[in-house]
C-alpha cells in the first residue's frame, strides 16, 4: 500500500489584499499541516486573489504576489509539505497564471496555465499569455531577491509533472480540465497519479454537477487522485466563488467541501491508498496500450517520498454521497454568503431595501434574513472571524454578540414599504409582517405628498397635470405617472440609508439593496433609476420562475410563513390607480408571461439565437398550441422591447451573477445598446418564414416532432434545434 494523506481548501480571499491573502494561505498550510497531509492545493491566483481584472496588468501587483510567496517560503510553512500556490509570473516578456509548487523552502516547479478562461465572465487572455512549449520545461531565473532570500537560482518552468520517489504528481489549472482534450488524459498515460486543480470558479445556479460529473470522469476508467480547490465568497466583484474542495479517486468522492460558507479557510482532507490508482491502470488494458505509445510529457524528479507504508493508525476516506444543493438553497445560500462578505468588506454598518411586499423585495428581504440565520450559526459553532465581524458591523458593546438572528437583523437590516395610493393594504401589511419574521427594522411612509409636489411644480411650470390612462389621459401621462412614483422611491431610500443610522445614534451608512429580476432586465420592465438602482442586488441574475420556487422554500425552510401568501399573489407594480374593472398586473403589461420571458432569455444568450433561430426554435417547441403566426409575433415582440431597453442594463445595479441568461451589460453580455428595434431585415424574415410555413402547414404539433420531445429537458427550457444542449455553455 503507498498511502497519501492530501489537503485542498476554499479560501475565501480578497482581491489585491495582500497581507490577508498571505496570512489564509499560510492558515490553510498550517491546517493542511496538522491534519497530516503530505500535500497542500491552494486556489488559482490565491496570493493577488482570482478578481484582479486590470490589476494583473500592473508590474505592482506580480511583484507584491513575489514578496509575498518569498515570505511564505523563507518561514517553515512548506516544511515536509507539498504546497501548490497560485500567482501572476513575468517570464520574459509574458505574463503567466501560475501554480508554483514548492517545498521544504525551495519552489520545485513553476506551472504556467495552457488553456485560459475566456467566456462569459472570463477574460484571462486579457491578462495572461497561455503558455503552449508543451515538449520541454524551460529554465527560469527566479527575481534576485527570491533568488537570494532562497538560496535557489532558477526553476523548471512550464508544462509538466513532479516525479517522487514514489509517485507522480501535476497541476491541472482550472479551465484546463473543461477543454475538449484535457492535459489529464496525456498526464495519466505518463504515470501521473494525483492531480492537483486550481481553480477560480463561480456560482451559477445548478452548475455543480457539471464541475463534479468532470472531476469523476477524469478519474474513473483512467484512474487517479483528483483534487480541486476553489475560492469561496466574493473577493471583490459580481461573482460569487463557490468553493466545493474535493477530493475524488477513481471516479468517487471521498471528500467534499462546502459550496457556500462564511467561513475564510476551510481545509478538506483525505486519506488514499494510490495502489488503487496502479491497481485500476493495471487493470484496463486499452489504458496500458495507450500508455505504451504516449507523447511523453517533460517531468522534473524529486528525490523525496510523500507516501506512508501501509499502517493501521489511519483510516482511509470512503465514498461519500455526493452533496447537491436544490437550486432554492443555492439562491438562499450564494446570495446570502455574498451579500456578508460585501457587507463586512465595505465597511458600511446594515443594508436598507426598500420593501414592496412583492415577490422580488421579498426574496431580497428573505436572502438578508437567511445572511442573518448563517451569521448567528456560525458565531454559536466558533467562528471567531465572522464574530468578531458582526460585533463590529452590529455594534454590540460590553463583549455582547449576535446570539439570535431576528435581534441581529433589527440591527443591521432597515425595510421599508413606501406607499402611494396605488399601494393595496394587502403589500402594506405583507410587508409588514415578513418585516416582522425576519426582525428587521421597519418603516411604513407614503410618498403620496411628496408625488404631488412634483405633480404641482409641473403644473407651474407648464400649466398641464397629466392623468392616469384610467382617468382619461395618454400613454405617456400615465407612464411619467407610475415613473414619479418609481424615482421618489429610490431618492427616498438613498436618503434614509444615509440619514437613518445617524437618527438611531449608530456609525456608518447603510447600502441600498436593488430588487429587479433577470427577466424584467432582459425586457426592461422597470423604470430606469427607480429602485431598481440601488448599491448592490442580490436577485439580479436570478429568473423569477426560480425566485417564486425560493419563496416556497424559505417560507418553510427559512421559517418566513407569510413567503407563501406574497409567492401566490399575482406579480404586480401597484403604480396605477386600482379600478373595480382595472388593476395593473406585470404579465399584462408586458405582453408576455415569466415563463415565456424565462424561455426568450435562454434562447437569446445561452443558445445564441437571433430572431430568426428563436423562432424557427419556437415554432418546435409552441407549434402544438400556436400558430407560425402567433409565434411570430410574439418573438418580434420580445425583441422590440428586449432592444428598446436594453439602455436600461448599462446602468443596471451590480448584482450577484447567478445565471447563464443575465442580460448584464457591464461584465457578462456584451452588446450594443442603440438598436433599430423593428429588426427589419431579421423581422421580414421571420414573416417570410411565417407565410411559407401558413402556406405549406409544416408545424403539425410539437408532440409528434422528433427532437422536440428528445431535447424537452434541456436546461428545464425545451429547446429543440438550438445547437448545443448545454444550458450552462459559456460559463
Ligand atoms: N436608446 C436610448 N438610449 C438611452 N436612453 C434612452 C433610450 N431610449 C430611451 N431612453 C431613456 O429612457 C427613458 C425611458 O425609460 P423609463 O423612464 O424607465 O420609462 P419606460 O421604459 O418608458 O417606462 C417604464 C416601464 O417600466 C414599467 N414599470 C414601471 C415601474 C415598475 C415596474 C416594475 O414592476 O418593476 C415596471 C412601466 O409600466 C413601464 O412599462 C426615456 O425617457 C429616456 O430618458
Ligand atoms: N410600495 C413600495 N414600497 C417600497 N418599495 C417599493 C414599493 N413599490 C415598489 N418598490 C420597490 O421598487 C421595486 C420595483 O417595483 P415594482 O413593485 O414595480 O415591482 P417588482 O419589480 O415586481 O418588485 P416586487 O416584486 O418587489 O414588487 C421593488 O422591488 C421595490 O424594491
Ligand atoms: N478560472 C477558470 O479557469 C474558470 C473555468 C470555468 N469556466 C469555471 O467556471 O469553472
Amino acid at each position: 500500500m503507498r498511502l497519501l494523506k492530501v489537503a485542498t481548501c476554499n479560501l475565501n480571499q480578497w482581491a489585491m489584499d495582500f497581507d490577508f491573502n498571505a496570512n489564509q494561505i499560510k492558515n490553510s498550510i498550517s491546517k493542511a499541516k496538522q491534519s497530516g497531509a503530505i500535500i497542500r492545493l491552494g486556489p488559482e491566483l490565491e496570493i493577488t486573489g482570482y478578481g484582479c481584472e486590470d490589476h494583473f496588468l500592473e508590474l505592482d501587483t506580480v511583484n507584491h504576489a513575489w514578496e509575498c510567496l518569498k515570505d511564505i517560503l523563507v518561514g517553515d510553512w512548506t516544511d515536509d509539505i507539498v504546497c501548490s500556490i497560485g500567482m501572476p509570473i513575468i517570464n520574459g516578456s509574458e505574463r503567466y497564471n501560475c501554480q508554483v509548487l514548492c517545498l521544504n523552502r525551495k519552489i520545485i516547479m513553476i506551472r504556467p496555465k495552457m488553456w485560459l478562461a475566456n467566456d462569459g465572465n472570463y477574460r484571462e487572455l486579457r491578462w495572461f499569455t497561455a503558455w503552449k512549449k508543451r515538449d520541454e520545461l524551460v529554465d527560469f531565473q527566479l527575481p534576485h531577491e527570491i533568488s537570494e532570500a532562497l538560496g535557489q537560482r532558477s526553476v523548471p518552468f512550464g508544462y509538466g509533472f513532479v516525479k517522487f520517489r514514489d509517485t507522480a504528481i501535476a497541476a491541472e489549472v482550472c479551465e484546463e480540465l473543461f477543454t475538449p482534450i484535457p492535459p489529464h488524459s496525456e498526464l495519466a498515460l505518463n504515470g501521473v497519479e494525483v492531480f492537483m486543480n486550481a481553480s477560480g470558479s463561480h456560482h451559477q445556479l445548478r452548475k455543480l454537477d457539471l464541475r463534479l460529473r468532470a472531476f469523476i470522469s477524469a478519474t474513473d476508467t483512467r484512474g487517479g487522485v483528483y483534487m480541486y480547490s476553489n475560492h469561496q465568497g466574493c473577493d471583490g466583484g459580481r461573482l460569487y466563488y463557490d468553493g466545493c474542495a474535493s477530493v475524488v479517486v477513481n471516479g468517487d468522492v471521498v471528500a467534499q467541501g462546502s459550496q457556500f460558507s462564511l467561513k475564510d479557510v476551510e481545509v478538506v482532507v483525505a486519506q488514499i491508498d494510490l495502489d488503487v490508482v496502479a491497481s485500476l491502470r493495471g487493470s484496463v488494458s486499452s489504458f496500458q496500450e495507450q500508455a505504451s505509445c504516449k507523447t511523453k510529457v517533460p517531468s522534473v524528479e524529486v528525490p523525496y517520498s510523500l507516501c506512508q507504508p501501509f499502517n493501521l493508525k489511519t483510516r482511509l476516506s470512503i465514498p461519500l454521497k455526493i452533496k447537491y444543493h436544490s437550486p432554492e438553497e443555492e439562491i438562499a445560500f450564494g446570495p446570502g454568503c455574498w451579500l456578508w462578505d460585501y457587507l463586512r468588506r465595505s465597511g458600511a454598518s446594515g443594508f436598507l431595501l426598500p420593501l414592496s411586499g412583492g415577490a422580488d423585495s421579498s426574496s431580497v428581504a428573505a436572502i438578508v434574513g437567511c445572511m442573518c440565520q448563517l451569521v448567528v450559526k456560525e458565531i454559536a459553532n466558533g467562528d471567531e472571524q465572522v464574530k468578531a465581524d458582526a460585533i463590529r458591523i452590529g455594534n454590540y458593546k460590553d463583549g455582547q454578540y449576535p446570539t439570535d438572528s431576528k435581534e441581529f437583523a433589527k440591527r443591521i437590516f432597515y425595510t421599508v414599504f413606501m406607499g402611494s395610493e396605488n399601494s393595496s393594504d394587502l403589500t402594506r401589511s405583507r410587508a409588514k409582517v415578513l418585516a416582522d419574521e425576519i426582525g428587521s427594522w421597519h418603516l411604513d411612509v407614503s410618498i403620496d405628498v411628496v408625488v404631488s409636489a412634483f405633480l404641482s411644480l409641473f403644473q407651474t411650470l407648464t400649466g398641464k397635470r397629466p392623468r392616469y390612462k384610467v382617468d382619461g389621459g395618454s400613454n405617456i401621462e400615465n407612464l411619467s405617472l407610475q415613473n414619479i412614483q418609481a424615482r421618489i422611491r429610490m431618492v427616498l431610500a438613498f436618503m434614509l440609508a444615509s440619514l437613518l443610522p445617524w437618527v438611531h445614534s449608530k456609525p456608518g451608512f447603510y447600502l441600498v439593496l436593488g430588487s429587479s429580476n433577470v427577466d424584467e432586465g432582459l425586457r426592461g420592465y422597470l423604470t430606469k433609476y427607480d429602485c431598481s438602482s440601488a448599491d448592490i442586488n442580490p436577485i439580479g441574475s436570478i429568473s423569477k420562475q426560480d425566485l417564486r420556487a425560493f419563496l416556497r422554500w424559505a417560507a418553510i425552510h427559512l421559517g418566513y410563513s407569510s413567503l407563501a401568501d406574497v409567492e401566490a399573489a399575482p406579480p404586480t407594480a401597484e403604480l396605477e390607480p386600482i379600478r373595480s374593472d382595472y388593476s395593473q398586473l406585470d404579465e399584462v403589461d408586458m405582453g408576455m408571461t415569466y415563463e415565456e420571458l424565462s424561455v426568450y432569455g435562454r434562447l437569446r444568450k445561452v443558445f445564441r439565437c437571433g430572431p430568426v433561430s428563436m423562432f424557427q426554435n419556437l415554432c418546435y417547441r409552441w407549434g402544438a398550441t400556436l400558430t407560425p403566426s402567433q409565434i411570430g409575433e410574439k418573438v418580434k415582440h420580445f425583441f422590440k422591447y428586449y432592444s428598446i431597453n436594453r439602455h436600461k442594463m448599462t446602468v443596471m445595479t451590480p448584482s450577484y451573477h447567478a445565471e447563464s441568461y443575465s442580460p448584464e451589460d457591464n461584465r457578462f453580455d456584451l452588446r450594443q445598446f442603440l438598436y433599430n428595434a423593428r429588426w427589419p431585415y431579421q423581422f421580414q424574415k421571420i414573416d417570410k418564414l411565417v407565410g411559407e410555413l401558413d402556406v405549406k402547414e409544416v408545424v403539425q404539433g410539437s408532440g409528434d416532432h422528433e427532437t422536440v420531445a428528445a431535447a424537452s429537458d434541456v436546461g428545464g427550457m425545451g429547446v429543440a434545434a438550438a445547437g448545443s444542449g448545454n444550458p450552462n455553455v459559456g460559463l
